[in-house]
């Protein structure tokens, strides 16, 4: 049966490096057969340069009748200007929100080719293979009331409200026990209960579930200090779970680690297993134009689509395959280049992803 994968470019690099992804999304929809039909919508800066909206309701339709989404990167300095609730970034949180994605996946793998590019030394990062489980739909990116106010001596002042229900902490607990019973079977809950109510209960909450995954092991750590361990010791660490704003920070963090954030892919999962898929990075203004995004990271978030979503282990395995393959010729992109390697641009880099599926 046909499934539908709406594409959803988005601003500055967006399309350049989705333009690759595609082409590796439709090369692995002719090898296995997967009967995938691809369709485009505007999202971020495009969809308000055209609709005045940075989440049209004909994307948001798409996005709800899609098997899955892609998604490159929204934002960027043409739209600083605008009234915030229509800025581009509020595209993406508005499609996370009304579709209920509230399990992201950022998984930190080092390629051992890239040891060289990672910011640590190769003996503590070698083997690296961590996944970060961010919650995706609630805390202070959500919280209400928000906004900016005057005060009464008429000096403004900005707030946000950082709140979690136990519901909320229940599904994403779930899902952090679930991925890593699949795993190394370790749990590190990241939270400030030394300081927020929100994760005290966070942290309670951990716990009473805890019992529930008797083959895992569940951790705490104060998100100040995993910021720290993640850059002392890494590999301590199988699945990190964490609140919506600390799994942003972390997750940029650990994308380091691997060499570069163009490296890091992900999943945006709903209850269903039904997803949005897109690398963490964003649409990095300061290169668009110039061939020098890394496409790699929208790239292996289609082999996450794959896995997770269409049941198509064997394409998403041979995607990794190939992204592996081009490391091992020695392929580089900008952000990743080191002596001895050959750097290439975004077209060069997508194309050899193709040539080694097709090998
Ligand atoms: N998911 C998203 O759509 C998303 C995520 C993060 C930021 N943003 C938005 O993107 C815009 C720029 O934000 P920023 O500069 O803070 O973060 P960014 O991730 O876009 O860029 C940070 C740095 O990483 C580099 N970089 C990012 N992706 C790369 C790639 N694929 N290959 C090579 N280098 C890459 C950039 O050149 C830049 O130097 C902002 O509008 C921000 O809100 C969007
Ligand atoms: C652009 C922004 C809203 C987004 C976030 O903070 O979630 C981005 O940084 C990310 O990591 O996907
Ligand atoms: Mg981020």
């Amino acid at each position: 049966m046909t499934k539908r994968i709406l594409i959803l470019p988005g601003d500055y690099i967006g399309p350049e490096i989705m333009a690759e992804a595609e082409k590796v999304l439709r090369r692995v929809n002719q090898q296995y057969d997967l009967e995938l039909a691809l369709e485009h919508g505007l999202i971020g800066g495009a969809a308000l340069d055209v609709h005045g909206v940075p989440l049209p309701e004909e994307t948001l339709a798409a996005a709800r009748s899609a098997d899955a989404i892609l998604l490159g990167a929204v934002g960027g300095p043409k739209w600083d200007g605008v009234e915030r609730e229509l800025r581009p970034e509020r595209g993406l949180l508005a499609i996370r929100s009304q579709l209920q994605l509230f399990g992201n996946l950022r998984p930190a793998i080092l390629y051992p080719q890239l040891v060289e590019a990672s910011s640590l030394k190769p003996e503590v990062v070698s083997g690296l293979d961590i996944l970060i489980v961010r919650e995706l739909t609630g805390g202070i990116y959500f919280g209400e009331p928000r906004g900016i106010r005057t005060l009464e001596n008429g000096e403004r002042q900005g707030y946000n409200t950082y709140v979690y229900s136990e519901s909320e902490i229940e599904r994403i607990a779930h899902l952090a026990f679930d991925l890593a019973g699949k795993r190394d079977g370790r749990v590190c809950s990241v939270d400030k209960s030394n300081v927020l109510e929100a994760t005290v209960l966070w942290r309670e909450v951990l716990e009473r579930i805890a019992p529930q995954y008797p083959d895992v092991e569940l951790s705490h750590m104060y998100v100040d200090n995993a910021a720290m361990q993640l850059v002392r010791a890494p590999k301590q660490f199988d699945v990190i779970v964490t609140g919506n704003m600390f799994g942003d920070i972390l997750s940029d963090a650990a994308a380091m680690l691997t060499g570069s954030i163009g490296m890091l892919p992900s999943a945006s999962l709903d209850r269903e297993g039904r997803g949005m898929y897109e690398p963490c990075h964003g649409s990095a203004p300061d290169i668009a134009g110039g061939g020098k995004a890394n496409p790699l990271a929208t790239i292996l978030s289609v082999a996450m689509m794959l896995r997770y979503t269409l049941a198509a282990p064997s394409a998403a395995d041979a995607i990794e395959g190939a992204v592996s393959a081009v490391l091992d010729q020695g392929l580089r992109t900008a952000d990743i280049h080191s002596e001895g390697t050959t750097l290439v641009d975004t077209v060069a880099m997508g194309d050899a992803v193709v040539a080694a599926l097709d090998n």
